[in-house]
């Protein structure tokens, strides 16, 4: 049983479709990134997965459970790390997490959550009011953790953490992954999920736009990779250029530019380089995840809307429809 599955799942606010028939697929136990620019749709298809906003048309099965008239069974069963997570000034941390555990039915140890998370006992015994971004969001995450979820949504997690919540946030991700529950991740960023996915799923203006592995999108959009390299003396290039994927070698004094549509001609080109005169050095790019993030998502859009996006409206917020 696959712990998500949309059919034609779709979220119209008056005349604007913020999600457009979105047909998914993830399944248990993976890990999915689900991206997309600002105003993308993600939140909002979150929403609609837990049951806060009601689909306009289509249907979402969430653990098994249709999540509009089901949302019950599936929120017991799903940990929440929402975007924007609101705590209670008054509350100290670890109540948040005690309260949590109780709304759950749950057993775990509170303060095994807040170790987790990273969060210092001292600070988690402060009322929340006066956290940082950073502590906000590891306080977030520790509240999702509780119940061992079989689901964990992850709402642009990372956002406020510094590179070692980050990481942490990473090795949180791998560990209940390895348990065996199923994460999806939300996130702006290619380069925050690269690290932890098995699948991304890219949304553009409402639309999935690509789904499939990291290395699949590179592939699909021959992504170039380009390597520079300096010559003692400027050979002929037609062997180089001969290399299978290997899309063009130009020459700029003594550096030789070869770019390349597969990152596997790298090697194999710059052998024959090597083979044709003297390489005194060598600087390689691969397409960068930013760039190809982009290539999906900047009008190079298959069957894209052409609607636009509202200026004022809330990037989340309650049912309009
Ligand atoms: N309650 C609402 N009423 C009207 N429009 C809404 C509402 N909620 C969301 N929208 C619009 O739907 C679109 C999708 O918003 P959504 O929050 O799902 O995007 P997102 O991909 O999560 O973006 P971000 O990365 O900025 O959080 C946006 O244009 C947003 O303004």
């Amino acid at each position: 049983m696959p712990a998500i599955e949309t059919d034609g799942l779709t979220k119209r606010f008056g005349d604007f479709v913020a999600v457009d028939a979105l047909d998914l697929t993830v399944e248990e136990g993976e890990v999915f990134g689900f991206l997309g620019p600002n105003g993308a749709g993600k939140s909002t298809t979150i929403n609609m997965l837990l049951g806060f906003l009601q689909p306009s048309d289509g249907t979402a099965t969430v653990l098994g459970h249709d999540a509009a008239g089901q949302s019950r069974n599936v929120r017991q069963r799903t940990g929440l790390l929402p975007e924007g997570f609101e705590l209670y000034e008054n509350l100290t941390g670890r109540e948040h997490v005690v309260s949590a555990i109780e709304t759950k039915n749950a057993d775990d140890d509170p303060d095994a959550i807040i170790d987790r998370v990273g969060l210092e006992p001292e600070a988690a015994r402060r009322q929340a009011g006066g956290y940082s971004k950073g502590m906000t969001q590891r306080l977030a995450l520790g509240i999702a953790l509780v119940g061992s979820p079989d689901l964990l949504i992850l709402d642009e997690p990372s956002s406020g953490l510094d590179p070692k919540g980050a990481k942490l946030l990473r090795q949180i991700v791998d560990e209940e992954a390895e348990r065996g529950a199923t994460v999806f991740f939300s996130s702006h960023i290619l380069g925050q999920v690269e690290q932890v996915c098995d699948r991304v799923g890219i949304m553009n203006q409402g639309q999935m736009v690509a789904v499939d592995t990291i290395d699949a999108l590179r592939d699909q959009m021959q992504a170039e990779s380009t390597v520079e390299a300096e010559v003692s003396a400027v050979p002929d290039t037609d062997t180089v250029a001969a290399v299978n994927g290997v899309r063009d070698v130009a020459v700029y004094g003594n550096t030789l530019e070869i770019s390349c549509t597969q990152p596997e001609a790298k090697m194999p080109a710059l052998r024959a380089l090597d083979d044709a005169t003297d390489v005194t050095d060598i600087t390689v790019e691969d397409a960068s995840l930013e760039a190809l993030f982009e290539k999906y998502t900047n009008g190079d859009v298959p069957e894209a809307e052409s609607a636009a996006t509202p200026e004022a409206a809330p990037a989340t917020g309650g049912d309009a429809a």
